[in-house]
């Protein structure tokens, strides 16, 4: 078990590396308004603690004290004072507990959330089927040539959400490590922020071909 004091220097240094990325991301326009949250999962002896971005935040200019610590499956706040944790909490330790995952990133990526839009869409699960592109390599995918990137609805409870995320994760082991949800945007997960980054950049990458009409020409010869 991790002393006091090193639980606290650890929950610092995630606090700066999570607002470090946070800053980037809201640069590139994915996180407009206070939009978008982070988190990061420390080591189990750390008491099973994440440290993830307080709510209603400008996600451009956070620091190392925008941060709330919380338990990691359960989102109980660790470290109660004047921060709120992200209203999106569950949701990160719906992934936290179904997954290896030690950090969640969710932004409102322009590209992304055009393709979560459901239009049309009345019950039955939802997803965004992609293939052969080859930033689907980015993903760690056992079959980088193809995935379905479920889509979540945007209950007004956000712990709905989470218990669908939770449920989805739980029945499909080979589910890639992203989600979209309905009119809202894109969350993706990884070993650390850098990689769930990497993935991130990777779907907003092909929801940008997808917007912009990419699309399998050799289908297209066969149907004309
Ligand atoms: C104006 S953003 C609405 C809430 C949201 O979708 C989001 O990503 C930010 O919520 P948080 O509580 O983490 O600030
Ligand atoms: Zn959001």
């Amino acid at each position: 078990m991790t002393s006091i004091q090193e639980h606290h220097r650890e929950v610092t240094a995630a606090g700066s590396s999570i607002a470090a990325f946070s800053r980037d991301l809201y640069a590139r326009g994915w996180m407009p308004g206070t939009s978008g949250n982070l988190s990061v999962r420390l080591p189990a002896d750390d008491g099973y603690a994440a440290v993830i971005t307080a709510s209603g935040m400008d996600k451009g200019s956070l620091t190392a004290d925008d941060m709330v610590a919380v338990h990691a499956t359960t989102g109980e706040v660790l470290t109660p004072g004047r921060l709120k944790a992200s209203a999106e909490t569950s949701i990160h330790t719906a992934v936290y507990g179904a997954t290896d995952a030690r950090a969640v990133i969710h932004v409102h990526a322009p590209y992304a959330t055009v393709m979560a839009c459901r239009i049309g869409e009345r019950d039955g699960t939802v997803t965004l089927p992609l293939e052969r592109f080859e930033l689907l390599k980015g993903l760690g995918l056992d079959d980088p040539a193809r995935t379905e990137l479920p889509v979540f609805r945007n209950w007004p409870d956000v712990r709905m959400i989470a218990d669908e995320v939770a449920d989805h994760l739980a029945a499909r082991g080979d589910a890639p490590p992203a989600l979209l949800i309905d009119h809202h945007g894109i969350t993706t997960w990884g070993k650390d922020l850098a990689q769930a980054r990497n993935r991130l950049e990777c779907l907003e990458a092909i929801c940008q071909l997808l917007t912009l009409g990419a699309r399998d020409h050799r289908t297209d010869t066969k149907e004309t």
